[in-house]
């Protein structure tokens, strides 16, 4: 068993926390074992510096076996009996014996324990996630499957200890873990799970926005986030949590390069991931999942047979906007998602690579801090089977990138700002502060797109033209 072979590994390299901490809670008469995705992701040789634990003493008890030897200590989890602690790099979380559901935010605050690690065990989320491992003095000792984890693990599925439907009805979320599971670990649903949640996906409606959303980034940040999505379509989940997805499906793309949008938005979203530096970047992989969830509402049949999406990157914002704000994003996420949908199509706008000086800083000024995003997300937006066009959308973004770089050496293009500022502005015509300062500055900066930086004289001279021509100045 070469995957119990790279556990036994990864457990020994951990000695020096494990066997310490084990030797606190035998000498105390405790049991204490790792747990849950820390046992699963050893296994899969992919265990991070975060440690869960469960063990028989109460939280008071690890409060005070662990106040000595840890480094920080928090217990905002305490009242669901769960102890935090830093030890050098690790994160360690203690949590005592269940005997009730996982369902801790919405409906179950008061938790009862349980006495025996079965207990525990039993009801957790899936049989992958239902391993253990006893820890004692010389730190890793026993591994515990009484769920038979270990076989699911090795067949890559995800299944529940007790009937899906149970479970799921204990705790909806589940449904949507499942297929964060997949993404995150690349398994398959269990028949029996995927028919469950067919059957009940409308009761994940029962949970809250936030935690909802926890899982949502999780899976879009997962390593196979595409079978996640679709999973979450096909077994009717996401008409539940983001119908826009489902909703793509509906509409054929004008180029007729697609089954559906919803295909096109797959592929834009793989091809975007291709992209990534490094750590997934969560706001470009909702952008590019999202960028055309405007289409099927501005669809229209043109008169010469063919299909027009006219706005649809205004529409897509808004649509974006209302949907993450709904799930509680965080204010910058939400607005900078929208912001790339809105601007997906800017690329296009410029035609067929003639960039000029003033386009290419129209083009920088407006993606703002999103400008690294956005070059990828309409690198990404293009799906064409046509090897010539592709190849001449390749090219033009480069000539687009090679023309920002260039453009970049000669001038400050991230803070694009008026050559004169409101006081020079006030100075130079002779009024006080209000509204017509705001107006010579906005055409000060069109100016300054346009026409790239101006010597203070030039500027000057802009602003009388500007100022003599007004209709209240003239006669
Ligand atoms: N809703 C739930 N129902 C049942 N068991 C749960 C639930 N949420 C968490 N668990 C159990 O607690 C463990 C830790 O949960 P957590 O959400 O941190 O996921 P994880 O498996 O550790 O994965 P990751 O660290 O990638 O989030 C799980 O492995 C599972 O055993």
């Amino acid at each position: 068993m070469r995957l119990l072979a790279a556990a036994a590994i990864a457990l020994r390299e951990l000695d020096d926390v494990l066997a310490p901490l084990g030797e606190l809670f035998a000498s105390a008469g405790h049991e204490l074992y790792l747990v849950g995705g820390s046992v699963r992701d050893a296994v899969l040789g992919r265990l991070g510096n975060d440690l869960d634990f469960t063990t028989d003493a109460r939280p008071e008890q690890v409060t005070r076996l662990l106040k000595g030897w840890a480094d920080a200590f928090w217990d905002v989890g305490i009242e669901f009996g769960t102890v935090g602690v830093r030890k050098g790099e690790h994160l360690i979380e203690i949590t005592t014996f269940r005997a009730d559901t996982y369902d801790q935010v919405s409906r179950n605050p008061e938790v009862t324990f349980g006495d025996t690690l079965e207990d525990d065990l039993v009801r957790r989320d899936f049989t992958v996630n239902a391993m253990a491992v006893r820890i004692g003095p010389k730190g890793a000792e026993d591994f515990c499957d009484p769920l038979d984890g270990m076989s699911a693990l090795l067949a890559g599925v995800i299944d529940t200890p007790a009937t899906p439907e149970q479970s799921f009805g204990d705790d909806p979320l589940r449904m949507l873990r499942a297929v964060r599971f997949i993404s995150q670990l690349g398994f398959e649903l269990a028949p029996r799970v995927w028919q469950a949640i067919t059957e009940m996906n409308d009761e994940i409606e029962r949970i809250t926005a936030e935690r909802v959303r926890a899982e949502l980034d999780k899976l879009i940040c997962g390593e196979h986030p595409l079978e996640a999505i679709d999973a979450m379509v096909e077994t009717g989940l996401a008409e539940h949590i983001m119908p826009e997805i489902p909703g793509m499906k509906l509409t054929i793309d004008e180029h007729h390069q697609h089954k559906d949008v919803y295909q096109h938005s797959l592929t834009v979203l793989k091809q975007a991931i291709d992209l990534e530096d490094g750590d997934p970047d969560l706001v470009l992989r909702w952008a590019a999942l999202l960028h055309d969830i405007g289409k099927p509402a501005t669809r229209r049949h043109e008169p010469g047979g063919g299909v027009s999406f006219h706005h649809h990157e205004v529409v897509g914002a808004k649509m974006v906007r209302k949907r993450m704000r709904a799930l509680k994003y965080p204010k910058a996420v939400v607005s900078d998602v929208a912001d790339l949908v809105f601007l997906h199509l800017r690329f296009h706008g410029y035609g067929d690579g003639a960039w000029t000086d003033s386009a290419v800083r129209r083009y920088v000024n407006d993606a703002g801090h999103l400008l690294d995003r956005l070059n990828k997300l309409v690198r990404a937006d293009c799906t064409t089977r046509n090897k010539r066009r592709a190849r001449r959308l390749q090219q033009n973004y480069d000539n687009l990138e090679k023309r920002i770089a260039d453009l970049k050496a000669k001038e400050d293009l991230e803070k694009v700002r008026p050559d004169l500022d409101g006081n020079a502005i006030m100075e130079l015509l002779g009024v006080p502060p209000g509204p017509i300062v705001g107006q010579a500055w906005r055409y000060l900066k069109e100016l300054r797109l346009d026409r790239g930086p101006l010597s203070p004289e030039e500027a000057e001279q802009a602003l009388r033209e500007w100022w003599a021509a007004r209709p209240e100045n003239q006669g």
